[in-house]
């Protein structure tokens, strides 16, 4: 055993491909101890065939590992589940699911938290205020305002600076702050969790070929220009505003650590179709380790069998390794 607690898996809407995707994960890593997980679930969101023992307490979960997926007692659905139906009913356990397991990991009972996908338009019916789970748990941390989405796969780590809002909300938010505190939460994660000692940052213009020199738009040089001097003050390798068309080849990913776009699909486009499969969504900015599949709940195909559980078992080897990188043995 490494000495440290198992990571806490969340139970993600309970409907999508997440239980699915827990007992094929478990099944992949029931052989490695060090990667063990405990569930923070129902049990009755399982595949009937998935062994589960339930636990008062994740340290119980060593014992159970080999044989059976450790599953935190307490988490009650209070309705059937339909695999690919979404059900606003499941809104107050998955919510449950997810404050108990940042409450483990605060505590230190758990290495961390892994979340199964949510599907946001379910849980903002089922009550849930937030745009996901970035900005919960930001907030159930208390670091509002802190938190940094980074999707991480073997070929790219993106980060947006505005995440869950509308295009032209995001266009509005950009500024030269955001930039600034997002490229430097990065940076710092990249040196503590990531096991950069000079990690290079690349920064995305907003407009086609990076504003062409103002022609086509003014937001570099009035925003990310500025933006990149003072990270330059704080002694950060960056560069940019690169054209975002081309900022993404092999030949450029070569150059950098860490791409930092000013929009969610700026980032997750290049990210997810070079990477899906393995692609992972690192929460950056809070005092815990967070990793999620880059994937959602995948209603189309929940409960046939056929999800990949490659993102999930990524997240989870992640997740455990940047306990490694923050408490080395
Ligand atoms: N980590 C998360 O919690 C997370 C991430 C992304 C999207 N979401 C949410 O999930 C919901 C659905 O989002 P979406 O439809 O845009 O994206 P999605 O990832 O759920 O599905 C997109 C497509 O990819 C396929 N797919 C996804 N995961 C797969 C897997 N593991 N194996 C095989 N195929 C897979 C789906 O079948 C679908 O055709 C939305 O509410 C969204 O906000 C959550
Ligand atoms: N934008 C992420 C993605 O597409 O992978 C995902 O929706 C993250 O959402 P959370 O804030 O719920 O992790």
């Amino acid at each position: 055993m490494t000495g440290r607690p198992p990571i806490g898996l969340t139970m993600g809407d309970p409907a999508g491909i997440g239980p699915e995707l827990t007992y094929a994960a478990w099944h992949a890593l029931r052989q490695t101890p060090a990667e063990a997980f405990v569930l923070f679930g129902d049990p009755a969101s399982l595949p009937k065939d998935a062994p589960h023992k339930v636990i008062a307490t994740p340290d119980q979960a060593w014992a159970v590992w080999p044989d059976a997926i450790p599953v935190m007692q307490g988490i009650r659905l209070t309705d059937p589940v339909q695999p690919g139906v979404g059900n606003p009913a499941h809104a107050p356990a998955i919510i449950d699911s997810i404050a108990r397991a940042v409450a483990a990991a605060q505590a230190g009972a758990t290495g961390g938290v892994v979340t199964n996908p949510i599907n946001k338009y379910v849980l903002r019916q089922g009550g849930f205020i937030y745009p996901g789970h970035t900005e919960f748990l930001a907030d159930l941390c208390g670091v509002p305002g802190h938190e940094v989405m980074m999707l991480a796969g073997p070929s790219l780590r993106v980060v947006p600076v505005t995440i869950h809002v509308s295009l032209r909300t995001a266009l509005d938010q950009l500024r030269v702050d955001e930039i600034v505190r997002v490229a430097r939460t990065t940076h710092h994660a990249l040196r503590r969790d990531f096991g950069l000692p000079s990690p290079r940052l690349a920064v995305a213009g907003l407009n086609p070929h990076a504003g062409e020199g103002g022609l086509m738009g003014t937001e570099e040089e009035a925003i990310i220009l500025p933006a990149l001097s003072r990270l330059r003050q704080d002694g950060i390798d960056v560069t940019g505003p690169w054209p975002p068309d081309t900022m993404f080849t092999p030949t450029a990913r070569a150059d950098y650590d860490a791409a930092i776009c000013m929009y969610h699909d700026q980032a997750l486009i290049p990210l997810k179709t070079l990477d899906m499969d393995n692609g992972v969504n690192v929460t950056l900015g809070l005092p815990i380790i967070r990793t999620s599949p880059d994937h959602g709940t995948a209603f189309d195909i929940a409960g046939r069998g056929i999800a990949r559980p490659d993102s999930l078992i990524a997240a989870l080897r992640l997740a455990t390794s940047m306990t490694a990188h923050r408490s080395p043995p």
